[in-house]
């Protein structure tokens, strides 16, 4: 589920008013995504989506997010623009919660991606890391190595143990990724969360890049790394398809080349990539209620993905 609080016709007809799209015919909640409420909306000017942000998300954070959308959109990167209200602001409060009308793009998201998929993926990141290096504004991630490593130390060995006995292993390792994370790789605005559900496919075009929440100033390999883990395994992390990874790398180098050291640096990137997902999967698992209605995500299927690119180093990447 992801429709968190409830807005009735009245609600949102109101809310709609205060832009210029016309008049609502008519609306549904969207049950993907787990982080905010989503609607989509039909008026007498087309289909939008709106966003109410409820969890994770700072309010002082939403100018750098939605700027970051009309900034890449100009540009024309696959990113759905913001619609401003008539008074020219990218959101506005509804009860004391922050709402953003955001244009909507088609597609689908793969659930097995394909090569030609893959690489155009790849591309779009390219693209994207492009198009924002010239974004006048910065964010510093809240989820770098070390605040990722200080979230499963929080945890703590037994409730880590208790998801799954293997779990713990993950704090030694973690602090060998923390030591050796390499610092002053080539950087711009990032993604940092780039998995197949927050990428719109039309075929084998990317129609859109959703759900820059996480976005921040970063790495671009990083990025890279993040992308490559959520998109080159199956859903339990227990096999890489080499061959997706190779089309991902190679769709992004067609839009902007790796340096020598981003490429060596990408066995430790991807590492803690899956160190950020490892922590964020257990905390949620253990903060949130067994009889909610979000499906937890498990933090094991990114362990193992993280023992791949332990094994691997290198050709991981081949
Ligand atoms: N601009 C958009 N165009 C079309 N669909 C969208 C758009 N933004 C979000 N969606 C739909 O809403 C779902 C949840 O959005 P997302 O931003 O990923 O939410 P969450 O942050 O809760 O994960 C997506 O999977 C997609 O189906
Ligand atoms: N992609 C992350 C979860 C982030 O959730 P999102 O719905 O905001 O993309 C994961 O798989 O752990």
């Amino acid at each position: 589920m992801a429709v968190y609080t409830h807005l009735g016709a009245e609600d949102l007809a109101q809310l709609i008013a205060h832009y210029d799209v016309g008049r609502l015919l008519s609306f549904k909640g969207i049950a993907e995504g787990v982080s905010n409420s989503n609607w989509l909306l039909e008026t007498t000017q087309g289909r939008f989506i709106l966003t109410m942000y409820e969890r994770r998300i700072e309010t002082d954070d939403l100018p750098f997010f939605l700027g970051l959308l009309d900034h890449l959109s100009a540009a024309n990167c696959p990113v759905p623009r913001t619609i401003h209200d008539c008074d020219g602001a990218a959101y506005r409060m509804v009860d004391g919660k922050a709402v953003a009308l955001i244009e909507f793009l088609p597609g689908l998201s793969p659930s097995t991606p394909t090569e030609a998929q893959a690489r155009s993926v790849g591309a779009a990141l390219g693209q994207m890391h492009r198009a924002a290096q010239d974004y006048p504004n910065t964010r510093n991630s809240t989820l770098e190595p070390q605040d990722t490593l200080e979230i499963l130390d929080q945890c703590g060995t037994d409730a880590l143990a208790g998801i799954d006995p293997a779990l713990p292993d993950i704090l030694p390792i973690g602090a060998r990724i923390v030591a050796d994370w390499p610092e002053h790789l080539p950087g711009s605005i990032i993604h940092s969360d780039l998995f197949p559900d927050n990428v719109l496919m039309l075929g084998d075009e990317v129609t859109g890049m959703i759900d820059f929440y996480f976005a921040a100033t970063g790495a671009m390999a990083y990025d890279l790394a993040v992308t490559h883990a959520a998109w080159c395994f199956d859903d339990t992390g227990e096999a890489c398809d080499p061959a997706l990874g190779a089309a991902l790398i190679a769709g992004y180098e067609s839009l902007r080349p790796l340096s020598d050291e981003e490429r060596a640096a990408l066995p430790l990137l991807a590492q803690g990539a899956c160190l950020r997902f490892i922590a964020s999967r257990a905390q949620d698992w253990l903060e949130t209620p067994e009889d909610a209605l979000v499906r937890r995500k498990d933090p094991m299927d990114f362990l193992r993905r993280l023992e791949f690119y332990r094994a691997n180093g290198q050709s991981a990447f081949a």
